[in-house]
């Protein structure tokens, strides 16, 4: 696999070039605050840092949005992270909001990747109804890992107005997590979606995360061929080909929604 970690210089510079974004997103948006999920994991606690490095605490606050597929770890990390900065943060259980769906559209009750991606998109629902409220923009929470291979639920967590992490390997991710002074236990946790019981990103996606980011980075982002990549990385063809795969098929996802061609 390929080291992906930053020198000290470049963590620096990431994380001022990161912040330096968030201003920037929330200035020429005529906002002063912003809002953003914290579901205890370690996207959104760097997150969470990152924003109050940028703005302070007072201009951000947490939404802790519990489902009855939460853990009760996560979600006390979550208001840990909120309290440990001194931010805002409220607890709004979503689980009721999930049910009255399942109720007005019953033929989806039991299958757990539709009513799991209702989940993410319950939270959506809620982050905008409190930045339109409140003048706030919303912060997402998806890095170059997740963005490329598309784990991530259109218009769920998908739904946000920037995505301050984005350049971001899952291994970047977590070395500037604990340069930011993120804790050791939060920046190590298993990555999991938590849209349905014992969910894990790597279980569902069938790699790890450190040879995906290997392969993204030397393929998908990067100038080596499969054949190459599969040598460089000592990983079979079929892996690499698979990740490109993911990557092909999730192109809807990080697109903006086309239309025919206008006619004259
Ligand atoms: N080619 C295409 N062109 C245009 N649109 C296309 C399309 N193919 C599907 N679609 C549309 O996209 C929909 C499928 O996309 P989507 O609804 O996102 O659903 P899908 O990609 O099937 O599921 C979301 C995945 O992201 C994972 N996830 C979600 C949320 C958070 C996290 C996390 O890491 O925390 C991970 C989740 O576990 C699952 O594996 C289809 O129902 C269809 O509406
Ligand atoms: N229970 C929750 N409460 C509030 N927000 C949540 C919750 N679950 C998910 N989210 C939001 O959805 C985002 C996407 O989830 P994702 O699992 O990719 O990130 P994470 O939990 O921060 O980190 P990891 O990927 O390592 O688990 C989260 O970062 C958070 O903003
Ligand atoms: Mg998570």
């Amino acid at each position: 696999m390929i080291d992906l970690r930053f020198s000290e210089a470049e963590l620096a510079q990431r994380r001022d070039h990161i912040t330096a974004f968030i201003r920037e997103q929330v200035d020429a948006a005529g906002v002063e605050e912003v809002v953003l999920g914290l579901s205890g994991g370690i996207d959104s606690t760097i997150t969470a840092y990152l924003a109050v490095d940028a703005l302070g605490a007072e201009n951000v606050h947490g939404l802790v949005l519990p489902a009855t597929v939460s853990s009760g770890e996560n979600m006390s990390d979550a208001e840990r992270v909120a309290q440990d900065l001194e931010m805002s943060y409220d607890v709004i259980e979503i689980e009721p909001i999930v049910d009255s769906l399942l109720a007005a559209y019953p033929e989806a009750e039991g299958d757990h990747e539709a009513v799991g991606n209702a989940r993410a998109r319950v939270r959506a629902v809620l982050n905008y109804l409190v930045a339109n409220h409140e003048g706030r923009l919303v912060l997402g929470t998806g890095n170059r890992s997740e963005a490329a291979v598309g784990y991530f639920t259109k218009y769920g967590d998908g739904a946000v107005d920037c995505h301050p992490i984005a350049n971001l390997y899952k291994a970047q991710v977590r070395q500037l997590a604990r340069y930011v002074g993120v804790p050791d236990d939060l920046a190590e946790k298993t990555p999991t979606a938590e849209l349905w019981a014992d969910q894990t990103d790597e279980d569902e996606l069938g790699i790890s995360y450190d040879t995906l980011d290997s392969i993204l980075a030397t393929h998908i982002d990067g100038p080596l061929s499969v054949a190459a990549t599969s040598r460089e990385l000592e990983v079979e063809e079929e892996t690499v080909e698979e990740v490109r795969e993911m990557y092909e098929r999730s192109a809807h996802k990080r697109q903006v929604p086309p239309g025919p061609e206008p006619l004259n």
